[in-house]
């Protein structure tokens, strides 16, 4: 497609969405702005965008399509500003907040002047914040929500799923209100507690010194997303408020009850609470990007000496393998292998599984 498109907030997820749109439709021009200069700057370095904006204003007048990827508090009071502007007649105008009813509500002011706006969430993401994080794979096979309003029609929809449609993310369409209710489950939920993980580790370890060395293994793991940005999830957590009470007094309930089976030690109750966990766990598709992305994780059993990660990474080299993430557990416990690799795709982790074993004797399996 052949237009203007001004991305407001140049961080992991806009500069994301600028590479895609740009791979899908490079005859299109992606403007950009940043409240941070030297984001802005970094931007049009990296060449993830065309042109730099010097403020809203100036960048939405001329705008095909907008697209405000803030955090969720900033991207009300843009949408305010947007609706006092005069815009191109057919703008189409989304957003990328991982909250949707607070955000679709204020894009009132919007429709009330004719204006297009379709909320949107790419369900896929890191921990990571910033423009040089951006990817142009970031939303392959994710989930991609769009919450539009219902008097907005179809065939607009399906201009902004043209414009989207280098993300190859899957579109689905849904209700403000369930999108709050199902992101407060599997993504916001599991932010809190994953935080709420770490605090208790940290405070046993003003005691216990030794607690944070064995933090290191599936504790790492199943808290890496508290290391998320603190402003954005506070910004999130606030604006889905009315859900994550709710959520949160159930999962108290929970809490209370799994506390007097342990404390009663009724062992058969404790099995099946496990039991149906682990059911229901084995049972999500494996073969697509939730909310909280997996990783394509390969352990190698190799042993511990000084340069084993030079030449595991030498092997995956010579076969131009790209790994995300390498580390050396510090336990053995519960895997098999002490180096554990991370890959971007399942094709990869299978294509280094095979060179490794070409290469070398380790064993290795799969998390
Ligand atoms: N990080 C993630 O994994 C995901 C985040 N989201 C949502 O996407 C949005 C952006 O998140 P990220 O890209 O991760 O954050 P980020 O921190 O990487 O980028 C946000 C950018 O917005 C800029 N910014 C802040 N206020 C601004 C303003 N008033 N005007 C212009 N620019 C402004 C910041 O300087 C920063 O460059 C958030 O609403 C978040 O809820 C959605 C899906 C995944
Ligand atoms: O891996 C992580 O840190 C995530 O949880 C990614 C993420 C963050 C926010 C979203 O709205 C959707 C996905």
């Amino acid at each position: 497609m052949n237009g203007r498109v001004f991305i407001i907030g140049l961080g992991l997820i806009g500069g994301s969405l600028a590479l895609c749109i740009k791979k899908e439709h490079p005859e299109s021009t992606i403007f950009g702005y940043d409240i941070s200069r030297d984001n802005l700057k970094l931007a049009k370095m990296l060449g993830v965008i065309d042109e730099i904006a010097s403020t809203i204003e100036a960048g939405a007048q001329t705008a095909d399509l907008i697209i405000i990827s803030t955090p969720v508090k900033e991207t009300e009071k843009i949408i305010d500003l947007l609706s006092t502007l005069a815009l191109k007649q057919h703008v189409l105008i989304t957003d990328v907040g991982s909250t949707k009813s607070v955000v679709t509500n204020k894009s009132q002011v919007l429709l009330d002047k004719g204006i297009t706006f379709i909320g949107g969430h790419p369900m896929a993401g890191s921990h990571k914040s910033g423009v040089s994080a951006s990817k142009v794979i970031l939303f392959e096979n994710a989930f991609y929500l769009l919450t539009p309003h219902e008097s907005i029609k179809e065939q607009v929809v399906q201009e902004l799923l043209k414009w989207l449609q280098g993300t190859n993310a899957k579109f689905l369409i849904i209700s403000p209100e369930e999108h709050d209710l199902l992101a407060g489950a599997i993504s916001h939920m599991p932010h809190i507690v994953a935080a709420s993980l770490v605090h208790q580790a940290d405070h046993i370890s003003e005691r216990h010194e030794l607690v944070t060395r064995l933090a290191a293994g599936g504790f790492r793991d199943i808290t890496r997303i508290a290391s998320s940005s603190p402003s954005m999830w506070r910004d999130i957590l606030i604006h889905n408020k009315n859900v994550l009470i709710q959520l949160m007094n159930d999962w108290k309930q929970e809490m209370d009850k799994v506390l007097s089976l342990i404390k009663h030690e009724r062992a058969d109750e404790l099995y099946d609470y496990f039991s149906r966990a682990k059911k229901v766990r084995d049972g999500l598709p494996q073969d697509q990007k939730g909310a909280i992305p997996a990783f394509y994780d390969l352990f190698v059993d190799v042993p511990d000496y000084p340069g084993v990660i030079s030449e595991i990474t030498g092997y995956l080299a010579k076969e131009n393998i790209s790994i995300t993430n390498i580390r050396i557990m510090e336990t053995r416990e519960e895997i098999f292998g002490i180096l554990a690799i991370s890959f971007q795709t399942e094709a990869d982790r299978i294509r280094a599984q095979k060179c490794i074993a070409s290469y070398s004797n380790y064993d290795t399996t799969i998390g």
